[in-house]
């Protein structure tokens, strides 16, 4: 059963046409120029004023523009434009959120750009590029997967093993969802980027998330949680992760809402690894497999 809002706005617009009068185009009702998006916003508060406003906004929706005269332009003779397809009325507000999207997309490029001094060696700090170049080792995945693997092999407590064996599944389920949304956002990194990362995987060339930031808040959360380190230790970690998120904008390698979202997925992530942490007792084969190497 459609809903009250719909069949007002399903209506034909020409089936009311006596209160379209006071609601023509330059009218101070419809505002003129852009004003009635604003106005359609506050329609939805209005009770009466839906009628009006879907006309007004129908009657400037590009697409209605293009192959017809807004309704003060219209005749009596002539006959009443058709009713909106569904897929243009569920579009009626969308400017809201497509302006906020647009500012806050556009935000994000400005500040990136003015966030990437160490983009290239003739950047404003291009002499610190190499520290932020040991920084980005520091958070890649290779040297994690490698340590983790060297120090379970060395490790000789259970309880030991227990931690880093699930420090190895966070290390691959990070891995695993970060290629996935990369490959499935496809964003591409700064115009400004210099593509010279130490060993890249080919959904790399692509910025959303950051890897480097999900793996630092993901290993920090980590390590706050199951090592047990003296205060400034715990400083330290996550002072790391933070300017390790922060060096990944000002190398140019991406914009601060790669970093942003990479911060709060490896966040998440560690809540999965909680979540299904591996033990000797719900995950037996593991451990006795790696007992037997
Ligand atoms: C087991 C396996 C598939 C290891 C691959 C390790 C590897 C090459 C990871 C790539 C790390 C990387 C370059 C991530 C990109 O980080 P962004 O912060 O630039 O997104």
């Amino acid at each position: 059963m459609p809903s009250p809002r719909r069949s007002v706005e399903g209506r034909p617009l020409g089936a009311s046409a006596s209160s379209s009068s006071s609601s023509s185009p330059g009218s101070p009702a419809h505002g003129g120029g852009g004003r009635f998006e604003f106005q359609s916003l506050l329609s939805s508060r209005a009770p009466g004023a839906d009628l009006t406003c879907a006309r007004l906004r129908a009657s400037e929706s590009p697409v209605h523009r293009r192959g017809s005269f807004p309704l003060a332009a219209a005749g009596p003779s002539q006959a009443p434009p058709p009713p909106l397809p569904e897929e243009d009325r569920m579009d009626l507000n969308p400017s809201f959120l497509g302006i906020a999207l647009r500012s806050l997309l556009a935000i994000d490029l400005w500040l990136s750009k003015k966030l990437g001094v160490c983009a290239g060696e003739s950047s404003s700090w291009g002499s610190v590029r190499p520290l932020m170049k040991l920084l980005e080792i520091s958070g890649h995945g290779i040297p994690w997967l490698l340590g983790t693997l060297y120090c379970l092999s060395r490790s000789d407590s259970w309880a030991g093993r227990e931690v880093l064996m699930n420090l190895l599944f966070a290390l691959l389920l990070d891995l695993l969802l970060v290629a996935l949304i990369k490959g499935l956002v496809r964003r591409r990194r700064p115009a400004h980027n210099q593509m010279d990362m130490f060993v890249t995987l080919s959904v790399d060339k692509y910025s959303f998330p950051s890897g480097h930031a999900t793996r630092a808040a993901l290993v920090s959360r980590f390590i706050l949680n199951h090592l047990v380190l003296a205060i400034p230790l715990r400083v330290l970690v996550v002072l790391w992760a933070l300017v390790l998120g922060l060096s990944r904008v000002m190398l140019g390698r991406h914009n601060v809402t790669d970093v942003a979202f990479g911060f709060f997925l490896g966040y998440m992530q560690y809540s999965i690894v909680d979540y299904c942490w591996l033990s000797p007792h719900n995950a037996p084969v593991l451990f006795v497999l790696w007992n037997q190497q």
